[in-house]
């Protein structure tokens, strides 16, 4: 049996703050003082740096940790072609341009099937993306449902980019190289490029969505008027502690080897089976390394005067490019939050957007669109691509335009989230076809009975007794 510390180790301790340069060990003395690499590591541990970005990146953009552990990452035999999952299942990754379908309709989805046969990496599927990972270019939509953890001896990274996961259903248990990350609904996590991981299952079957961005990192927006603190606040994202795990088997690659990696890599599975367990961390520092985030604890700033604003307020992460304001990916979330708004029309209104926005519900109903059977319900999305109009179905325009605009709080017990991106996204088969959840009368359904509230001309000189076209 693997040796583990957990028992004596705090498994869900956090250290707090976001994009920190942080330090954990498991084993005190495991850290080189005043060195990174020293000739001989303490403890008989090797240093191995993992960088998020390029050496020379800047200062206020570099990303790097240095990790202490009993063997080095590059230790195992090539990697060939991932062998098929045993059920049968596999993730559905397939983002070659050609592949996708660039369609202008507003599509919604019906909450996805939750699987019993998957684990999360075959439980993956991707449902829209633009760009390419080899590129370092776009980012990948995807929702993903499991019903078993994965092997205690198994792990798995991306060399595509960095993961934004957003649990809606059940609860995952992540050990990843840093240490655990125990992510409920309304929490999510941010699994960075390259870093190796688990994900266990503890209280049953999970679902949700996640968003991979092969380009940069996420951050927090800037803040601007808003002040210092506001929305979500730095000291909110909890990285994992040094957690490790003694297993090291015999360092000969002798094809006996019981730990499978699995990397995606240009969107497709590779993997590796090596004697030693990937979880040997011992100790680490950096600003590189994987956390999470409660939802709960974002602080939703709105109108307190007159109009409906940008639903840019809401920005919880944002993966900038390389034009300031304009994200690749934004992580906006809409949470319960009291409107106000005098002489308004207060849920969001009608729209066509050069950003395309992809948008999920974790939990409850949100305020423009009907929930139950055939509208936006929990675990389901919505995609509104680049210019594709949109807006409150039909209903909730009704309602809100005759609303006694008292102070409401909406959204109490919901939490409905948008990734929105600069860039025109492609949806695969699967999230066309192949899954069947794509509800053919949305549009019919939202926007078929908008009602005409327009007078008419002959009404309005009857009115006014005077033509009112210039
Ligand atoms: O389309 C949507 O429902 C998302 C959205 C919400 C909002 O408050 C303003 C603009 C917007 O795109
Ligand atoms: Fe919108």
């Amino acid at each position: 049996m693997p040796v583990t510390n957990f028992d004596f180790k705090e498994k869900y301790r956090y250290q707090n703050g976001f994009a920190s340069y942080l330090e954990s060990e498991a084993v005190s003395g495991a850290l080189p003082i005043g060195h990174n690499s020293p000739q001989k590591p303490p403890l008989g541990l090797y240093a191995e740096k993992l960088s998020g970005t390029a050496f020379t990146a800047p200062r206020h953009e570099n990303k790097q940790s240095w990790l202490y552990r009993i063997l080095p990452s590059c230790s195992h035999p090539p990697f060939g072609e991932a062998t098929p999952a045993k059920n049968g299942q596999e993730p559905v990754l397939e983002q070659s341009p050609s592949k996708l379908h660039y369609i202008p309709n507003q599509l919604r989805w019906d909450p996805f099937d939750h699987e019993s046969d998957t684990d999360f990496v075959s439980g993956l599927r991707l449902v829209a993306g633009a760009g390419d990972p080899t590129l370092k270019q776009g980012l990948g939509m995807y929702v993903y449902a499991a019903g078993n953890s994965m092997d205690a001896q198994s792990a798995f990274c991306s060399a595509d980019g960095d993961l934004l996961i957003v649990a809606q259903d059940g609860v995952l248990d992540i050990r990843t190289e840093f240490g655990w990350l125990l992510v409920r609904p309304m929490e999510i996590a941010v699994i960075p490029r390259g870093v190796r991981y688990q994900v266990l299952l503890p209280s049953g079957p999970v679902r949700g969505y996640a968003l991979e961005l092969y380009q940069g990192h996420f951050q927090l927006p800037e803040l601007g008027p808003i002040g210092s603190n506001g929305l979500a606040n730095a000291r909110d994202f909890q990285a994992p502690v040094a957690c490790f795990s003694e297993d090291h088997g015999s360092i000969a690659l002798d094809g006996q080897n019981s730990y499978t990696i699995t990397a995606k890599f240009n969107n497709t599975l590779f993997e590796t089976k090596q004697p030693h367990t990937p979880f040997d961390v011992v100790a680490w520092h950096g600003n590189y390394y994987p956390y999470k985030y409660d939802l709960g604890r974002f602080n939703t700033i709105g109108s307190i005067s007159f109009d409906h604003p940008d639903p840019s307020i809401f920005t919880v992460l944002t993966g900038p490019s390389d034009h300031v304001g304009t994200a690749i990916a934004d992580f906006v979330i809409f949470p319960p939050r009291w409107l106000v708004g005098e002489d308004t029309f207060r849920p969001p209104w009608y729209h066509r957007n050069t950003m395309s926005e992809f948008m999920g519900l974790i939990t409850g109903a949100y305020d423009a669109k009907k929930g139950g059977k055939g509208g936006f319900v929990p675990g389901g999305a919505s995609l509104h691509n680049v210019m594709s109009g949109h807006g409150p179905d039909a209903t909730s325009y009704e309602g809100a335009r005759n609303a006694e605009l008292k102070p409401i709080k909406v959204g109490e017990g919901s939490c409905a989230f948008m990734f929105e991106s600069c860039f025109m996204v492609g949806v695969t088969d699967w999230g066309l076809k192949t899954c069947q959840k794509v509800q053919e009368d949305y549009n019919e359904h939202s926007w078929g009975g908008v009602k005409v509230h327009w007078k008419g001309m002959a009404a309005l000189e009857g009115e006014k007794g005077e033509k009112h076209l210039l």
